[in-house]
């Protein structure tokens, strides 16, 4: 257990490194107070959803391990949910996907409405949780082949427009109803394991039926519409429809949000070097931020390199307004709400060790090409002790300190998630 009158000491010299450096660190923590991560919702249950059709996850996601006591209905999640938020400093959203409702029987995706997603908007206000949400385009019969809004079939398509303009009015009223905008990431698996003959035919497919779904216009303040690419999916590795390319340029001709996975590119690729690019063209971007190991594995994010050059990149280019952050892995070898609760706690972390630097003092230092120097503070940087002021964030935001929400996941796990069979339980 970590002794808060040392916390508040090391805090306190840490303030006074940082001063040197010319670091304001009550300026850094108020604007990290303001920074809300979207959390998915998709980590919680292996990515299986409340359907309740037994169907298996598909369309080239693949979640592996076996730890025992996912969530298996939507008050097990939203338990689940509530165990990490209190682990995690700040204020977060919780990101939803359509296969999430609460439906009572059958009811296929493209007749989906608000009154299935009633008890998440409920749970929301009265946690003041805000939403977003995904059309989810996989694990359905419909999406058997690979295909859904690029299919071939105008009836396999017609159903899938049928889901996206569902999703988009769920969204509009989830944003009207928290009164900021939902944002609503179309992630679409189509592609093809080998070869194709034809690298055109599916993309104009494609983008006529986002056309179609986005035909509509709705206020901006209740939902956005983003749109997220993918390089290669497990059975789609020679070909995606939405590739980069393909979204970039939809994004910035219908003028719409692009989401930015992390995994989603070559594995020596960076959406960290994309930020600044995407952003002369787009309005605005969602970042999936997760962790590839090889591959679009969807690890859980670490402290990693980039997962610090993002943060940096948002905070140096003074983003802050324009990039709303998500998370997206799904790991079910270790315990589901630790994985949140360090993924989330790691992206706040990399927030924060951006929200010290000597950003000005840096920038400076490159136009008037002194180089050394920018190298020479900017390495400077990796030392200095953000642990301190972590630490304190956590302390004045009445979550744990250091790695004392382990003790907090170890009970909740002995007297809630280990008490869960395998067996799905009906609402
Ligand atoms: C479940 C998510 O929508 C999904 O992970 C998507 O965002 C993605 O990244 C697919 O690879
Ligand atoms: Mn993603």
């Amino acid at each position: 257990m970590n002794n808060p009158g040392n916390i508040e000491a090391s805090f306190q010299l840490a303030v006074q490194q940082y001063e040197a450096m010319g670091v304001d660190v009550d300026a850094a923590l108020d604007r990290m107070r303001s920074v809300e991560i979207s959390v998915h919702c998709w980590q919680g249950d292996d990515v299986s959803g409340f359907e309740g059709d037994g169907g298996s996850l598909g369309n080239g996601l693949a979640v592996t391990g076996n730890y025992p006591g996912r969530a298996r209905n939507p008050d097990e999640l939203r338990s689940d949910l509530e165990m990490a938020y209190s682990l995690i400093p700040g204020k977060h959203r919780l990101n939803l996907h359509a296969m999430y409702g609460e439906f009572n029987g059958p009811v296929d995706r493209d007749a989906i409405g608000v009154e299935h997603f009633q008890g998440w908007m409920d749970w929301s206000r009265d946690q003041k949780i805000s939403l977003d949400f995904n059309p989810s385009y996989f694990s359905h019969p419909k999406a058997s082949d690979g295909f859904t809004l690029a299919s071939a079939d105008s009836g396999i398509r017609q159903f899938w427009i049928d889901h996206g303009i569902a999703c988009r009015n769920i969204a509009a009223a989830m944003g009207a109803a928290q009164g900021n905008p939902c944002i609503n990431n179309f992630w679409v698996p189509d592609g093809y394991k080998d070869t194709p003959a034809s690298r055109q035919a599916p993309r104009q497919r494609l983008a006529d039926s986002l056309d179609k779904i986005f035909a509509e216009p709705l206020p901006r303040d209740q939902t956005l519409d983003a749109v997220e690419c993918k390089l290669f999916g497990i059975g789609s590795e020679s070909y995606v429809v939405g590739s980069h390319e393909f979204y970039m340029g939809y994004a910035i001709s219908r003028n719409k949000v692009l989401c930015l996975d992390a995994g989603h590119f070559h594995p020596t690729e960076v959406i960290s070097d994309k930020i600044s690019s995407a952003l002369m063209y787009v309005p605005e971007l969602l970042l999936h931020v997760s962790r590839g190991v090889r591959w679009d594995s969807d690890h859980v994010v670490t402290y990693s390199d980039e997962l610090q050059s993002i943060m940096q990149e948002i905070v140096r280019g003074d983003y802050l307004d324009r990039v709303h952050i998500g998370l997206d892995f799904f790991d079910a070898s270790i315990h589901r709400v630790a994985a949140w609760a360090i993924g989330t706690r790691n992206a706040l972390k990399a927030m924060m060790a951006a929200l010290l630097e000597p950003v000005d003092k840096i920038q400076q230092l490159e136009r008037d090409g002194d180089l050394t120097a920018r190298l020479a503070l900017m390495e400077e940087q990796k030392t200095m002790p953000l642990g301190a002021v972590w630490n304190h964030y956590c302390q004045t935001a009445g979550v744990p300190v250091g790695a004392d929400w382990l003790q907090n996941v170890r009970d909740y796990e002995n007297n809630v998630t280990s008490r869960r069979s395998d067996h799905p339980v009906a609402l």
